[in-house]
C-alpha cells in the first residue's frame, strides 16, 4: 500500500502538571475541549496528519505527565522527539519559573538540535492572569525559541503554533542535520493509546 505521508515527525509536549498539554493536544488532534481535568499518567500520544508546503507531513504527537513521580517514564521520550514544546500556564507564575527547569532536562535528554517552541496557554483567562505577555516573549528570546500564547478552551494559535514548530523541523529536514532525518512508525504505534507504561 502506498504511503499516505512524506515525512514523520514526533513532537513532545512537556511543562508542568494542569497546564494544559492534553487539552492543547486534544484541541489540535480532534478540534475539541473538555474542562474535566484526568492527570496523564506516564505517557500518550495521538497522531495527526497536516499540509505544509506542499507535503503531507504525519504527527505523532506525545503527551507527558506533568507530576514529578513520572519524570523516569517521561524523559526516556525525549530522545526520539524533534519537536519539544514547552508549555506553561499564564495564571499559574510557578509554571512560567519551572519552564527553565525543563529546559534543563530538554538539554539532559533530548538529541541535539531538537526544536523547541514555548507556549503560554490559558490565554482565554485575562482576568487570573499572571504572567505578562512580555515575560513570555522575553524568555523564549532568551532561548532563541519561537513563543505563542494560547488557549486550548478558546482555540487561539493551536493550530498555527504547531503549523510553526512543524514547519521548523521541515526546514531542518531538508538540511543534513542529526533531526533531519525521517522516522518509521510500526504498526504499533499507528494508533493513539490511552496512558502507556506505568
Ligand atoms: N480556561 C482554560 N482551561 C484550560 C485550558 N487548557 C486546559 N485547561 C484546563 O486545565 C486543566 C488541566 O488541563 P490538562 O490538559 O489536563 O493539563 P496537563 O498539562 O495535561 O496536566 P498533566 O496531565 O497533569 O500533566 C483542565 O481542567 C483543563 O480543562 C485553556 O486553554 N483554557
Amino acid at each position: 500500500m502506498a504511503k499516505k505521508y512524506d515525512f514523520l515527525f514526533k513532537l513532545l509536549l512537556i511543562g508542568d502538571s494542569g497546564v494544559g498539554k492534553t487539552c492543547l493536544i486534544i484541541r489540535f488532534a480532534e478540534d475539541n475541549f473538555n474542562s474535566t481535568y484526568i492527570s496523564t499518567i506516564g505517557i500518550d500520544f495521538k497522531v495527526k496528519t497536516i499540509d505544509v508546503e506542499g507535503k503531507k507531513i504525519k504527527l505523532q504527537v506525545w503527551d507527558t505527565a506533568g507530576q514529578e513521580r513520572f519524570k523516569t517514564i517521561t524523559t526516556a521520550y525525549y530522545r526520539g522527539a524533534m519537536g519539544i514544546i514547552l508549555v506553561y500556564d499564564i495564571t499559574d507564575d510557578k509554571s512560567y519559573e519551572n519552564i527553565q527547569n525543563w529546559m534543563k532536562s530538554i538539554k539532559e535528554n533530548a538529541s541535539v538540535g531538537v526544536s523547541r517552541m514555548l507556549l503560554a496557554n490559558k490565554c482565554d483567562i485575562e482576568a487570573k492572569r499572571k504572567v505578562s505577555k512580555e515575560m513570555g516573549e522575553k524568555l523564549a528570546k532568551d532561548h532563541g525559541i519561537r513563543f505563542f500564547e494560547t488557549s486550548a478552551k478558546a482555540n487561539i494559535n493551536v493550530d498555527e503554533s504547531f503549523m510553526a514548530l512543524t514547519r521548523d523541523i521541515l526546514l531542518k529536514s531538508k538540511k543534513p542535520s542529526p533531526t533531519g532525518r525521517e522516522v518509521k512508525i510500526t504498526n504499533d504505534e499507528k494508533k493513539s493509546s490511552k496512558c502507556l507504561l506505568l
